[in-house]
C-alpha cells in the first residue's frame, strides 16, 4: 500500500514538473506569436490579416500526423486548436458572426474551427452574417452550405453571388441530435416535440419508436426549439448537445439521429482568401455563354488538367429565364500551376466567372 502510494505521490510530481515545463512552453509559443503580430503589423496587414487559416490548417495537420497516443488524433487537434486560438486572441482578438442563435450547430462550427479565445456575434439570418463581416464589424463570418439541419444551403450560395466576401474555410461536423427536456423529465411525460423541420425528419424512425404519441412541432431552428422547451412542462427538443448547456436542459436520449454518418458543411467568410496549404479547395461560381453543352464546355478544362471536382450545384441566375449559375468546387489552391491553368481556360469559356476562394480542406 505504501509502495503504491509512493508510486502515486512518484507520479504526481512528475505530472507537476511536466504542466511547469509545458505552461512554460506555451507562454514561449505566445511570446512567439506575439512577435509575429508585430512583423504582421509592420507589413501592414489589415484588421482580419492576423488570422492565417492555411497556417492553422498546416499545424493540426501537422498534430495529427505525429501523434502517437495514448490520447486520441483528435483530443491532440482539440486542444492545439484551444492554444493557437489563445495565441491569436493575444495577437488580435477576434470577433467571428455565426447564424444564431446561440447553441446551433453553426455555432459548433464555430468552435471547431476558431476555438473559444473569439468572440461570437449571434446573428438571426445568414443575410446577416455576410453583412456583418461585409461592413467590418465582424471579423469573419460562419454560415451553413450544405445538408440537412438548419434547412438553409441555396440562400448562402445566392448571398455569395453579390458579395465581395471570399470563403476562407470550411467545417464538416457529424450531426448528433439530442433529445432534450427539462431537468428531471422522463420520456413517458413528454408530449410534445419541438425541432427545426429537418431534424424532426432525421429523427423520424426514433420518434415513431420511443415517442409515438408525442405532438411534433417544427420550429425556425433546433436552439429555438430547445428555448421553447425550456418553457414548457411537458416538452422536449431535439437539438445539438450544444443547446443543453445553453438553455439549461438536460439530455433525456443522446445521437437520436436515424443516420448516423449525418454531416453538415459550413463554411467560413471572411475578406480575404486563405493562401496556399497543401491540400486545400477552390469554390467558383460560373456561367456559361451557349445553352446546349454548358456544363460540359466549362467542366472540359478541369478534367483535361487531372483536377477532381469535388461538387457541382446549380441555381437559376435570375438573370434571364433558362440561365442557370453553377457553383464548382474542385480540389487544390488556385496558385497551383494546374488549377490556375484549368481556371484561365475556365473563365474563356464563362459568361459570368468568379472565384470565391481558395481555402484549406477541412480536416474530418
Ligand atoms: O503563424 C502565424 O501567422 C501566427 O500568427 C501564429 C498562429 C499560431 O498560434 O500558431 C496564430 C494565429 C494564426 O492564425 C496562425 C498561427
Amino acid at each position: 500500500m505504501a509502495d503504491d502510494n509512493g508510486n502515486l505521490e512518484g507520479r504526481r510530481q512528475r505530472i507537476d514538473a511536466i504542466d511547469a515545463e509545458l505552461q512554460a512552453l506555451l507562454n514561449e509559443r505566445a511570446r512567439l506569436a506575439g512577435e509575429i503580430a508585430e512583423i504582421k503589423r509592420a507589413e501592414g496587414v489589415g484588421e482580419a490579416g492576423f488570422y492565417r487559416p492555411e497556417r492553422e490548417a498546416q499545424v493540426l495537420r501537422s498534430v495529427r500526423e505525429r501523434n502517437q497516443g495514448p490520447l486520441p488524433d483528435d483530443e491532440v487537434v482539440r486542444l492545439f486548436r484551444e492554444i493557437m486560438s489563445a495565441c491569436l486572441a493575444l495577437e488580435r482578438p477576434l470577433t467571428v458572426a455565426f447564424l444564431g442563435p446561440e447553441g446551433t450547430f453553426t455555432e459548433a462550427a464555430l468552435d471547431r474551427h476558431f476555438g473559444q479565445s473569439v468572440a461570437r456575434a449571434p446573428m438571426g439570418s445568414i443575410g446577416e452574417v455576410f453583412r456583418e463581416v461585409e461592413a467590418g464589424t465582424a471579423h469573419y463570418g460562419v454560415v451553413p452550405v450544405e445538408n440537412s439541419t438548419e434547412g438553409v444551403v441555396t440562400h448562402t450560395l445566392d448571398r455569395f453571388v453579390r458579395s465581395p466576401l471570399a470563403i476562407c474555410g470550411e467545417v464538416v461536423l457529424r450531426i448528433h441530435q439530442q433529445l432534450l427536456a427539462r431537468p428531471g423529465a422522463d420520456l413517458a411525460g413528454i408530449q410534445r416535440v419541438y425541432s427545426h423541420q429537418q431534424s424532426l425528419a432525421q429523427c423520424r424512425e426514433w420518434l415513431d419508436t420511443h415517442l409515438p404519441e408525442a405532438e411534433r412541432v417544427a420550429m425556425a431552428s433546433n436552439a429555438e426549439a430547445a428555448r421553447q422547451a425550456a418553457d414548457e412542462e411537458g416538452a422536449a427538443a431535439i437539438a445539438a448537445a450544444a443547446a443543453a448547456d445553453h438553455y439549461e436542459l438536460a439530455v433525456l436520449a443522446a445521437n437520436i439521429e436515424d443516420e448516423p454518418d449525418n454531416t453538415t458543411r459550413f463554411l467560413v467568410i471572411g475578406p480575404e482568401e486563405a493562401g496556399p496549404s497543401g491540400a486545400d479547395k477552390t469554390t467558383l461560381v460560373v456561367s456559361g455563354r451557349n445553352r446546349s453543352g454548358t456544363l460540359q464546355a466549362l467542366l472540359a478544362p478541369v478534367a483535361a488538367h487531372g483536377l477532381n471536382l469535388t461538387r457541382v450545384e446549380s441555381r437559376p441566375s435570375r438573370q434571364a429565364v433558362w440561365e442557370y449559375l453553377f457553383f464548382l468546387d474542385i480540389e487544390g489552391h488556385r496558385q497551383d500551376p494546374a488549377v490556375a491553368a484549368a481556371l484561365a481556360e475556365l473563365e474563356a469559356e464563362a459568361s459570368f466567372y468568379r472565384i470565391l476562394g481558395s481555402y484549406p480542406q477541412a480536416a474530418t
